[in-house]
């Protein structure tokens, strides 16, 4: 069976100290993408479409799958033993009553997109009308339709002229779900005069609805990573001489010199095995054409600022050599602030149910195994809503005075709260024995920014995370109203027969225990963007870090490819918006020089 060739260091860097006496050919490549993860891989595919271009690929995890890794429930699960997932805790936010969380991605060839919840969203077209609106030109909806529509291969919109039916990237929609809770629930968020539609990714849908998802499932029930979907083993075997994938291998900084006339150059990478039991030495590789980094939101900025392109006096304070003066590194982080409300329902109703009956995994086993189907074959939450909060009246229904209220392609009209009914507990607690059931209201707007630092100048130290929750407090605002909206949906869902009891709810509605509630339990939801955000100025009044090319500011050669770069989060789970940006950045890349 053909397999994805992993290469070593050895394989395709110089050993460092560079002896002059080894052809510089041996370690020289167009292009080096720093991380194959989501959006590594697509741009290393893309890239390497041209025969008469070389790519190297390094990517600190490694590159094969099992079986587990490719069943959707099980391998969206990220605490199981044998996950690719890496976390480790932010620092503490004394604004949210000292609360630490964690935060979490994907270390392998595929990144996040192997390990995480499999929906596929791309957010509304005012998303990206405010990216334009930012000063982002060229990066407005109708300029990025087109990069979502040739990455994806829809099961499920044949029809739809919004939708790519010839991308490599397959998903599909599960309009029923195994839970038959799920019924009453979806009937009570409409209840709340929130339209049901039949496709949240077309670009004509209202600023509130509920619909089922798209997820990054194939027709044989198998997740569709990115390494999977761009880099399956055909095509990497077949392109073997001009795409080099180095796997277990970690980038410790990038090889930045000032050329004659002064300007700052990105030249090469420094790197070492993964496993510090095998790195006694350090590899050199060279780009004869450009960098891309694609580390995601937590690795671009660690990497740009070990390398002396960050806050001056950041790096100072770390013993790193300044090189080039960038605020906006690792600067303006943003996610998603989620708050579950926690039901116990009937095991039949749960994802629990796998747990906690033998029976109920075995038959959950042997139909995945025989059909493809059944609860191991789906994602743990198949449908979800959007609503702008500021539409909700005084009894969380959505009300809109005027019609264009709705109209998503506006930015001021987008929706600011998600509320996603999920058949699994989603929050630390350990709740055994019991089916647990979650109405899980999401910020996806927030006005807070975090950061990311280097805790210190070792590549191999985890970077200072600050998730900056709720240093706006107008995000309570919106939330609290979120929140209102899931108690009436809970509500409204046991009228209809759901059966829901309270386990970790608010006590009242006021808002001082609502606020209470927030801080208690509030999760990241792992959707980091911004800290290399896109614009037009290093510093001034919106500083940023790359420019709409991508480009480094002030550093020739470099570029930023992942969710790092988005100028402002969206509205969207993450996953196809960086997929979208490397189909773009390929573009960018590939017409360099041709205008
Ligand atoms: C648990 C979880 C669930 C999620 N669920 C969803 C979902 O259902 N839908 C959705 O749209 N979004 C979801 N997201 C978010 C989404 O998956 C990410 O935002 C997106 O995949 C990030 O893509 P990226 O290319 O920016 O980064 P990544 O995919 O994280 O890729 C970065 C890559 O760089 C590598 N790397 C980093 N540093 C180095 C280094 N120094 N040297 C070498 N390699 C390095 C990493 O190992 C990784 O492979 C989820 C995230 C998590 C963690």
């Amino acid at each position: 069976m053909l397999k994805v060739p992993e290469l070593r260091p050895q394989d395709v860097g110089t050993p460092v100290p560079v002896d002059a006496k080894v052809p510089v050919d041996t370690y020289t490549y167009d292009y080096i993408i720093v991380g194959g993860g989501t959006a590594g891989s697509v741009l290393a595919s893309r890239l390497s479409e041209d025969p008469s271009v070389s790519v190297l690929v390094i990517e600190q995890g490694p590159g094969a799958d099992t079986w587990a890794s490719r069943v959707p429930v099980i391998s969206g699960n990220p605490f199981r033993s044998g996950t690719l997932a890496a976390m480790w805790w932010a620092l503490p936010m004394p604004q949210v009553d000292g609360r630490a969380l964690q935060v979490m991605r994907g270390e392998a060839l595929g990144g996040t997109s192997r390990i995480n919840a499999l929906l596929y969203t791309r957010g509304v077209p005012g998303e990206y009308n405010r990216w334009a609106e930012l000063g982002c030109e060229g990066w407005g909806y109708t300029d990025l339709e087109p990069y979502f529509i040739i990455s994806e291969k829809t099961l499920s919109h044949p029809a739809s002229k919004f939708r790519g039916k010839k991308g490599p990237w397959v998903n599909r929609q599960f309009s029923t779900s195994p839970y038959k809770i799920m019924k009453p629930v979806t009937d009570a968020i409409c209840g709340a005069n929130i339209a049901r539609v039949d496709d949240l990714n077309d670009p004509a849908t209202p600023a509130a609805a509920l619909g089922a998802l798209d997820v990054i499932i194939d027709g044989d029930s198998r997740r569709t990573s990115t390494n999977r979907a761009f880099l399956p083993a055909k095509l990497t075997s077949d392109r073997a001489a001009r795409l080099k994938i180095c796997t277990n291998s970690l980038v410790l900084r990038l090889d930045v010199a000032r050329e004659v006339d002064g300007a700052l150059r990105a030249r090469g990478v420094y790197f070492e095995a993964t496993n510090p039991r095998s790195a006694a030495q350090t590899f050199y590789a060279q780009a004869r054409r450009e960098i891309v980094l694609s580390a995601g939101a937590l690795g671009s900025p660690q990497i740009l600022m070990l390398s002396g392109i960050g806050p001056k006096e950041h790096l100072e304070h770390k013993d790193v050599p300044v090189l080039l003066d960038v605020p906006a590194v690792g600067s303006y982080l943003q996610d998603h602030i989620s708050v579950p409300l926690t039901y116990e329902v009937p095991l039949s109703d749960s994802l629990h149910q796998l747990e906690n009956s033998t029976f109920a995994a075995l038959k959950a086993v042997a139909s995945y195994l025989l059909a493809g189907r059944g609860i191991l074959s789906a994602p743990f939450q198949n449908v979800t809503s959007l609503v702008p909060s500021w539409l909700l009246d005084d009894d969380s229904r959505v009300v809109a005075h005027d019609p264009t209220d709705l109209d998503a392609t506006v930015p001021g009209n987008c929706p600011d709260i998600e509320l996603m009914p999920i058949a699994n507990n989603c929050t630390d607690a350990d709740i055994p024995g019991k089916g647990v059931f979650t109405l899980l209201p999401t910020l996806i707007r927030p006005k807070s920014r975090g950061s990311v630092r280097l805790a210190t100048s070792n590549p191999r130290g985890r970077p200072d995370v600050d998730l900056g929750f709720f240093d706006d407090p107008d995000d309570y605002v919106p939330l609290r109203k979120g929140i209102r909206l899931a108690l009436r949906v809970a509500a409204d869902a046991r009228a209809r027969g759901a059966p829901l009891t309270d386990l970790i709810v608010p006590e009242s509605t006021s808002d001082q225990e609502i606020d209470r509630f927030i801080r208690k339990n509030l999760r990241d939801t792992f959707h980091y963007t911004s800290t290399c955000r896109m614009g037009s100025q290093i510093h001034g009044e919106r500083p940023s870090v790359v420019d709409g090319y991508l480009r480094v500011h002030g550093v020739h050669g470099l570029r930023v490819c992942d969710t790092s770069v988005f100028p402002d989060i969206v509205g969207a789970h993450t996953m196809a918006p960086a997929v979208m940006v490397a189909e773009k950045c390929a573009d960018l890349i590939k017409n360099a020089g041709k205008t």
